[in-house]
């Protein structure tokens, strides 16, 4: 049986009158893609913030490494973006990834290796020494999905980790990814880029609060009798 990394039992979540999660379950296994994919307001964030513990459910419960959320050990063990960039404007990129290098307990000689390494993989190399306050949009995702790669987590949870970055350096990020995941790192990540969805090995499609499927893109694609993950969003969206 398929390890499980991330278990998500029955989240609900209700912000006043509005439901967000009605009864969402779902896995992510070892050394998996799984990509989340639903309208804008969907509650994707949601429901990263409810698997990591950040915000509390109504209902239901997420482990992540068997281990039930919040735990702030767990969190050290993974790489987290965020879907907005918490990052140090007055600092350069070099001083928040030796920030959070050290955040993650990551040996101190292999902190400066570690760094040039995460830079080259998201183009920012050169930049390292800059103030981040002076960075574009795109280029702080880049810093922040930096950030996240740091340590070579087990688990990352990437929230739209590629808007703002043009399509050369997304596919080279996509590239990045896959190596992770072939050596064993396993996956969540959010996205509105359709294309990107047919690289993830599972799609989990949330609307209304509900994943209304779940499986491989060849099978949803399948499944919906069309030839794109972008119409089975369509087709899903308009059965609903
Ligand atoms: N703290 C909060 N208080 C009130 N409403 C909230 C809060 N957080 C999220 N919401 C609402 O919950 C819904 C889902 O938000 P969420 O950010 O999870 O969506 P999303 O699918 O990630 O959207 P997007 O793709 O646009 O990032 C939205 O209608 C949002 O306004």
């Amino acid at each position: 049986m398929a390890k499980k990394i991330i278990t998500i039992n029955n989240l609900k979540k209700q912000y006043g009158n509005q439901v967000v999660l009605n009864d969402v379950s779902f896995e992510v296994n070892y050394g998996q893609i799984v990509g989340l994919i639903g309208p804008s307001g969907a509650g994707k964030s949601t429901i990263i913030k409810l698997t990591l513990g950040m915000e509390k459910a109504d209902s239901g419960h997420s482990e992540v490494f068997g281990v039930h959320m919040p735990n702030r050990k767990i969190l050290n063990r993974m790489g987290y973006m965020a879907q907005s960039d918490a990052l140090y404007g007055s600092l350069s990129a070099r001083e928040n990834l030796t920030f959070f290098a050290k955040m993650r307990e990551i040996n101190k000689k292999a902190i400066e290796p570690e760094i040039d390494r995460v830079a080259q993989v998201v183009d920012l190399t050169e930049h390292l020494d800059k103030k981040v306050e002076n960075f574009s949009g795109g280029m702080k995702r880049r810093l922040s999905l930096a950030i996240a790669l740091l340590g070579n987590p087990q688990l990352l949870i990437l929230d739209e980790p590629t808007v703002g970055i043009d399509p050369a350096l997304r596919k080279q990020i996509w590239e990045e990814l896959g190596k992770l995941r072939d050596k064993g790192c396993s996956i969540l990540v959010t996205t509105h880029v359709m294309d990107e969805a047919e690289l993830t090995d599972r799609v989990a499609l949330l609307i209304n609060g509900n994943i209304i499927a779940d499986d491989t893109p060849t099978n949803l694609k399948q499944q919906y009798g069309v030839d794109s993950i972008e119409n089975v969003f369509m087709k899903a969206e308009g059965d609903m």
